[in-house]
């Protein structure tokens, strides 16, 4: 009985989720995403393999709108944030992950990848004549780096602020590279430093159609409300 019932409205949700996600479909291929979603949406054969997870899926997730490092100074605000390659060899990028969702800000984008050095270059092009400049492009070309792009209320100077000094020797105790490194050319993690940077790094890592998710967590009200 118990078994019938949960089969019925699994697959009722299973149609629910599956209209939702044809029109989350829609705006990817509007904003120009791969074309496997396409596929993935008409699939009738997904019906029946998907009815348990659709059973848990009740809201649809749409392709991103907003502009890359959102709107300056409110709630879709956005910052990029990358572990670099020490910080994923020593096995820190899930420590970071937990430090950014516990504060309370919502994760938008991930990815791992080993950039090119004319990427590195592009990041860190402010950086050209300093004698560190290709040290710290061999260093963080070789990766792998976890890319990520993290949004919520203050999230860039909360973000620098999290992260800590430039040069551990004075990055605050309890800092993320207070508490992990100890020489500025190991410092684990890299965070946008102002709006008009997030908006250039967003757009250089994570530029491409499709790559950043728009979501709303369920618990938001409870992060964000001011009274
Ligand atoms: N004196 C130095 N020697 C070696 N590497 C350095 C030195 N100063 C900075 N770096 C490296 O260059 C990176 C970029 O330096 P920048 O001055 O932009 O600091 P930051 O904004 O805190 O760092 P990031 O841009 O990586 O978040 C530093 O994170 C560090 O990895």
């Amino acid at each position: 009985m118990f078994a019938r019932s949960f089969t019925k409205i699994a697959s009722r949700q299973s149609t629910q989720a599956i209209k939702a996600r044809a029109f989350s479909t829609a705006n990817r291929a509007a904003a120009g995403a791969a074309p496997r979603f396409a596929a993935y949406a008409t699939a009738g054969a997904v019906a029946t393999a998907a009815a348990s997870y659709a059973y848990f899926q009740t809201a649809p997730i749409y392709a991103d709108a907003k502009p890359l490092a959102g709107v300056k100074g409110t709630f879709s605000e956005r910052t990029f944030i990358a572990v670099k390659p020490d910080g994923v060899h020593r096995g820190l990028v899930g420590k970071v992950i937990q430090r950014f969702e516990e504060r309370g800000y919502k994760l938008v984008g991930l990815k791992q990848v080993v950039p090119s050095r004319d990427m590195t270059e592009e990041h860190y092009a402010d950086l050209k004549k300093k004698p560190f400049f290709k040290g710290l492009v061999d260093y963080m070309s070789q990766g792998p780096v976890v890319a990520m792009v993290w949004e919520g209320k203050d999230v860039i100077r909360q973000g620098r602020a999290m992260i800590g000094a430039t040069n551990p020797l004075e990055s605050a105790p309890g800092t993320i590279r207070g508490q992990y490194c100890i020489s500025v050319g190991r410092n684990i993690i890299h965070g946008s430093d102002s709006f008009e940077s997030a908006e250039k790094e967003i757009g250089l890592w994570f530029g491409k159609a499709g790559e950043l998710v728009d979501w709303t967590q369920s618990g938001a009200e409870w992060v964000q409300s001011d009274n």
